[in-house]
C-alpha cells in the first residue's frame, strides 16, 4: 500500500480529528506519536501528532520539518499541514512560521490556509472565522489559556506571523467551484501571495477546495478541507475503495474522563457530567502542586471506578479562576503544572484499571498520551464530529481524545455508549 498523504498535526487531538476524517473518506489511516524513528506502518495516509502548537517556534519548525522528510522519504505525495479549526496560534506563531518553513523545503511558493469546519460551526467567510453566530474573537477563543484568539480576520492573523503576503479567496469565487477556486489560486499565487485564506460555510465548499488543490505540493488548514483529498487519489487510481477502515478491537473495561480543557464546550460537558456520574474538579488555584493534585485525585478515585459508567476529574476552571492562577505562576508554568497533574492522574487510573480514558484538550492529550507511552493510534468510529475512539499501541487501551470545543453536552456520558 503505497503512502499517498503525509500529514503533520500541531497536537493531538487536532490529529485523531484529521485521521478520522480521512479514515470517513476512505483512506486507511495510521496516527503516529511524535517524529517516527522507525518504519513507518503501511498506510494510505500517516498523521504525525506532535505537540508543536504552543512550542517555541524553533522547536515546532524542528520537529515539523523532520516529520515531513519522514513522510516525504516513505513516498508521500502530498504534505498536509493540520491546526486547529479555530486557528490556534499567537503572533510569533506557530502556523505562520512552521507552513513557511514547510513550503521551502517543499520547493514550493504557495499554500492555501483553511481551518473551516462546518460541521463543527466554523466557517469563513470574506476571509472571518465564525465559531456558530459569533466571530472567533467572541466565541470564548478570546479567553483560551495559552492561545487567546482576539482577532477573526484571518488574512490578518496569517500576516502577522509571516513574511510571504496572505491573499483572500471569497466566498463568491467558493460558492462556483473547483475551477475558480483554481483559477483565483494561480492568480493569486503568480501576483506574489504566499498564502490564501480560502472561505468556506459548507462540506460542498471544502470538497470544491479539495479538488482545487489536488497537484499542490502543501495544504493547510482544519480537517473540513482535507475531505477533499481522497477523491483527488481516487480519481488519479491511486486509492482503492475500501471497507470499514474504522473497525477497533473490542473495548471493555473501566472507564474513566480526564479533563483540562477550559473551553465553553468543556465546562458545559463537565456540568452536564455532575448530574449523572461522581465528577471531581480538582482545585489547582488552592492547591498549585501536580504531585499533591494527582495524588488527591487517585485517592477519590478509589472505590469510585466502574465499567458501566465513567467517573470524571477535571481542572478546568473559568476565565477568571485560569487567569488567577496564571498571575500567580505565568502562563506557561500554569499549564505545564496542570499538565503534569492530569498526566500523573491518567497514569494511575490506568494502572488500576481503567480501559476505556476520554481526554478533554489538546495540550492535555498531548500530556497524556506521552506519558503513557503511546505510540500509535488506531482510528474507530466517530463518537461526535472530530472525535473519533482509537486504539493505542502498545498500550492496549480504547483512548478518545477530545478537541476541547468539540462534543455535544453529554458528550462524557455518550462516549461510552459508542465504544
Ligand atoms: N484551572 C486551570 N488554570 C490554568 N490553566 C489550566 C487550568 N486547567 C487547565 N489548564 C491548562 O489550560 C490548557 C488547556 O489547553 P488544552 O488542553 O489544549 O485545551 P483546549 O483543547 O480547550 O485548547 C492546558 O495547558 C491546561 O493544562
Ligand atoms: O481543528 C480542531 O478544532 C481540532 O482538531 C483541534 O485542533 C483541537 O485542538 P484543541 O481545541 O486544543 O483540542
Amino acid at each position: 500500500m503505497p503512502l499517498l498523504l503525509g500529514c503533520i498535526a500541531d497536537d493531538f487531538t487536532g490529529a485523531t480529528d484529521l485521521a478520522s476524517m480521512l479514515v470517513r473518506n476512505g483512506m486507511a489511516t495510521v496516527q503516529v506519536i511524535g517524529v517516527p524513528t522507525g518504519p513507518l506502518p503501511e498506510a494510505d495516509a500517516i498523521v504525525v501528532a506532535l505537540k508543536s502548537r504552543t512550542a517555541p517556534v524553533r522547536d515546532a519548525i524542528a520537529e515539523s520539518l523532520a516529520a515531513a522528510d519522514e513522510l516525504l522519504s516513505a513516498g508521500a505525495k502530498q504534505i498536509f499541514f493540520k491546526y486547529c479549526s479555530t486557528f490556534d496560534s499567537t503572533d510569533e506563531g506557530n502556523i505562520g512560521p512552521v507552513a513557511d518553513a514547510l513550503l521551502k523545503r517543499l520547493g514550493a511558493g504557495f499554500a492555501l490556509a483553511c481551518p473551516a469546519f462546518p460541521a463543527n460551526n466554523r466557517s469563513i467567510y470574506q476571509g472571518h472565522l465564525f465559531v456558530g453566530a459569533h466571530l472567533l474573537n467572541e466565541s470564548g477563543m478570546e479567553n483560551h489559556p495559552l492561545t487567546p484568539m482576539k482577532d477573526a480576520n484571518l488574512v490578518r492573523v496569517l500576516s502577522r506571523q509571516t513574511e510571504g503576503s496572505v491573499g483572500l479567496v471569497p466566498f463568491a469565487v467558493v460558492d462556483q467551484g473547483a475551477t475558480a477556486i483554481r483559477q483565483a489560486m494561480t492568480r493569486l499565487a503568480e501576483g506574489g501571495r504566499r498564502y490564501a485564506i480560502v472561505d468556506a460555510t459548507s462540506d460542498q465548499h471544502l470538497m470544491a477546495i479539495g479538488e482545487a488543490a489536488a497537484s499542490h505540493a502543501l495544504i493547510t488548514g482544519g480537517s473540513g478541507v482535507a475531505m477533499g483529498l481522497p477523491a483527488n487519489f481516487r480519481a488519479k487510481g491511486l486509492l482503492p475503495e475500501r471497507a470499514d477502515a474504522a473497525n477497533l478491537p473490542a473495548a471493555g473495561g473501566l472507564c474513566a474522563v480526564v479533563a483540562g480543557s477550559c473551553s465553553r464546550a468543556t465546562l458545559g460537558q463537565i456540568g452536564f457530567a455532575r448530574d449523572h456520574a461522581p465528577v471531581l474538579e480538582l482545585d489547582v488555584l488552592g492547591t498549585p502542586d501536580a504531585a499533591a493534585l494527582a495524588a488527591q485525585a487517585l485517592a477519590w478515585a478509589e472505590g469510585r471506578l466502574d465499567a458501566t459508567r465513567p467517573i470524571v476529574i477535571a481542572a478546568s476552571a473559568p476565565p477568571e479562576q485560569v487567569a488567577a492562577l496564571q498571575a500567580k505562576l505565568g502562563r506557561d508554568a500554569a499549564g505545564a503544572l496542570v499538565e503534569h497533574a492530569l498526566s500523573t492522574v491518567a497514569e494511575g487510573l490506568v494502572a488500576r484499571g481503567v480501559k476505556r480514558l476520554v481526554v478533554a484538550g489538546g495540550e492535555t492529550s498531548g500530556a497524556v498520551v506521552s506519558r503513557l507511552g503511546v505510540t500509535r493510534l488506531r482510528i474507530g468510529h466517530e463518537i461526535d464530529p472530530g472525535v473519533p475512539w482509537t486504539f493505542a499501541d502498545p498500550t492496549g487501551i480504547h483512548l478518545a481524545l477530545k478537541s476541547g470545543n468539540f462534543g455535544g453536552r453529554d458528550f462524557f456520558l455518550k462516549a461510552f455508549d459508542h465504544v
